[in-house]
């Protein structure tokens, strides 16, 4: 059955951040293209216009009574969020290591003795393809709740062939059955299996050998990411993976300088990485080196707070020119939460960003970091109809206050997936 035109009218602040597709740095963080009662026509799961309600009018009014209006009077409207880095997919969880860390282990003393990502790969080898699509479909309508439309989702949690190819199939699944998008990235790299220590070399060859062709040769991924990090992959293992992913058409990620300082940010821009991840430790060069080669920092400051460690230098990136992505790196270990609204929030209050750059972080530089802005991440004509309404006037309260999610209502390509308004009238 066709869906009705849908029309949001009178949004007291409609943030389009409209303005070409290109990845926002410096200024161009700042400029969320506000149009005030702000109006957009939805038809066919497409965003047809986004004007001021009265411009709208002229072009749509006759055709008013067949559409669903929305009415948005003091309220913001945005682009649907893109959270650009998450581990969905997984087996199991990990709150007792979050108390061992409280009593003072680290996150590498836990990985060292078997636990953390080991501890989540033996859980997830055990999970059922059935059981990882049930827990990781639940965590996919957390974060539609809390505004997220578009998800990347990495493996990483098998690093054995067959089940970095389940939780890829269940990331396939989750596309098709789920409303929300999800972008898959291929993580063989995500540590070295326990069975591989001393043989690491060895280890990287099988990823090469293959893992990497089936991953293409099934179209399951569209990137390919390692840990680049002290006691995990060296930047010459991880610069390998990288070039060999390369010539399987996957591009390049990297979790890079999260722990250590270990030249990640440099790497990622010699490799030509479409994104660099966490970055708590890069160094100045590798800032300006990303920065002229137009690598995205994907920042992670909710991974930063549970970790108790200093968040990544956003402000530092932004004004080097760096384009500044965030992301929750929803995970069992280190971030296990789906609120990017929280995230937007610390990447104000522990990285400095405004709340202008913040949101354009959360929404076009993040579509950016996995080659999505051609469909998600602004308002604009031919567009996804992926939007949030918020129950807030303008775009300083979804960072200002914090702690409290504000989504009213979520469009996932035209059609009502959340709306609180009956949670209020009930
Ligand atoms: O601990 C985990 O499961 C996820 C993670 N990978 C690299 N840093 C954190
Ligand atoms: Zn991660």
């Amino acid at each position: 059955m066709n869906q009705r035109p849908v029309w949001i009218k009178h949004a007291a602040q409609l943030a389009t951040i409209a303005g070409g597709p290109a990845p926002r740095i410096r200024e161009g963080m700042s400029d969320l293209g506000i149009i005030e009662d702000g109006s957009v026509w939805i038809e066919e799961g497409e965003i047809r216009a986004a004007g001021t309600t009265a411009e709208l009018e002229k072009r749509y009014g006759s055709r008013a009574a067949e559409a669903e209006i929305i009415d948005a009077s003091g309220r913001l409207v945005t682009p649907g969020l893109v959270d650009p880095h998450t581990h969905i997919v997984y087996g199991g969880s990990r709150e007792k290591e979050f108390e061992m860390r409280l009593e003072g282990a680290t996150y590498m003393e836990i990985m060292e003795a078997g636990g953390g990502i080991h501890a989540t790969a033996r859980m997830t080898r055990e999970a059922t393809e059935e059981e990882l699509f049930e827990q990781s479909f639940r965590r996919l309508d957390s974060f539609l709740s809390h505004g997220v439309t578009t998800v990347e989702g990495k493996s990483g949690y098998g690093m054995d062939l067959e089940t970095e190819l389940k939780q890829l199939r269940v990331m396939k699944q989750l596309n098709e059955r789920h409303p929300a998008d999800l972008v898959p990235t291929f993580m063989g790299a995500h540590a070295v299996p326990l069975e591989w220590k001393g043989r690491e070399d060895e280890f990287v060859d099988l990823i090469i050998r293959d893992m990497l062709p089936k991953v293409a040769e099934e179209g399951l991924a569209a990137f390919n990411d390692v840990f680049c990090e002290v006691g995990v992959y060296t930047p010459g293992q991880s610069r390998r993976i990288l070039e060999a992913g390369k010539e399987h058409g996957l591009l390049p990620k990297i979790h890079a300088d999260e722990i250590e300082p270990y030249g990640g940010a440099e790497l990622a821009a010699e490799v030509g990485a479409i994104s660099a991840e966490h970055l708590l430790k890069a160094s100045d060069v590798g800032i300006r080196k990303m920065a002229e080669a137009g690598t995205i920092a994907c920042l992670l400051p909710a991974t930063a707070l549970y970790l108790r460690e200093e968040a990544a230098r956003g402000r530092d990136m932004i004004d080097a020119g760096v384009p500044v992505a965030v992301s929750t790196d929803c995970n069992p270990g280190s971030s296990p939460t789906t609120s990017m609204p929280l995230v937007m929030n610390l990447a104000c209050i522990s990285m400095r960003m405004t709340p202008a750059e913040a949101l354009v972080a959360a929404t076009l530089n993040a579509a950016c970091a996995i080659n999505m802005q051609d469909k998600v991440g602004s308002i604009e004509p031919g567009k996804q109809a992926d939007l949030v309404m918020w129950d807030i006037q303008n775009y300083q309260e979804l960072q200002y206050l914090f702690g409290v999610n504000h989504v009213m209502n979520v469009w996932k390509k035209g059609k009502l997936v959340i709306s609180k308004e009956g949670e209020i009238r009930t």
